[in-house]
């Protein structure tokens, strides 16, 4: 998979160590940013990665700032992408089976690389589960064409 990796000052300490893993995972990892710490605004690397992964640019998306929170909110405002805030391995597995996530946003102030490198892993692996969660999965998105 081609992965767009990207995160705000708050998730930058952390960024380098996800782009690894992805690439030690046999994944083809694209950072798109920021090459520094200095203060950012985490919307402008949000867009960056979910309109790439809205228009096919991208298989999947990464994001990392402070908690994953204002990632996840302003990727998910773009049609197409379903991103969501993860901090437990348990809740990979189910963004991906149950809600077909596209964008994980990862907290890069309260949980440790570990736990990171581990909830990326699954995010990579884990396959979306279809039947009754696709008819789910259909009503959530024609909003976007609203
Ligand atoms: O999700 C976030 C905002 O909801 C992130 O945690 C940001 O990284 C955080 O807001 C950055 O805060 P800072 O005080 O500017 O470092």
């Amino acid at each position: 998979m081609r992965v767009a990796v990207a995160s705000d000052h708050a998730g930058f300490c952390q960024k380098s160590q996800v782009v690894n893993h992805i690439q030690s995972l046999g994944h083809e990892a694209v950072d798109l940013g920021p090459t520094t710490d200095d203060r950012v605004d985490y919307p402008d690397f949000a867009h960056k990665v979910a309109w790439g992964v809205a228009e096919g640019e991208y298989d999947r998306g990464v994001l990392i700032c402070g908690t994953g929170l204002g990632m996840a909110m302003t990727a998910d405002k773009v049609p197409g992408v379903r991103a969501v805030a993860i901090q437990t391995p348990g809740f990979a597995e189910l963004c991906r089976e149950h809600n077909d996530a596209n964008v994980i946003c990862l907290s890069g102030r309260f949980v440790d690389p570990a736990t990171n490198d581990e909830i990326v892993r699954i995010f990579l692996t884990q396959e979306f589960g279809g039947g009754r969660h696709a008819t789910r999965i259909e009503k959530m998105m024609r909003e976007d064409e609203r």
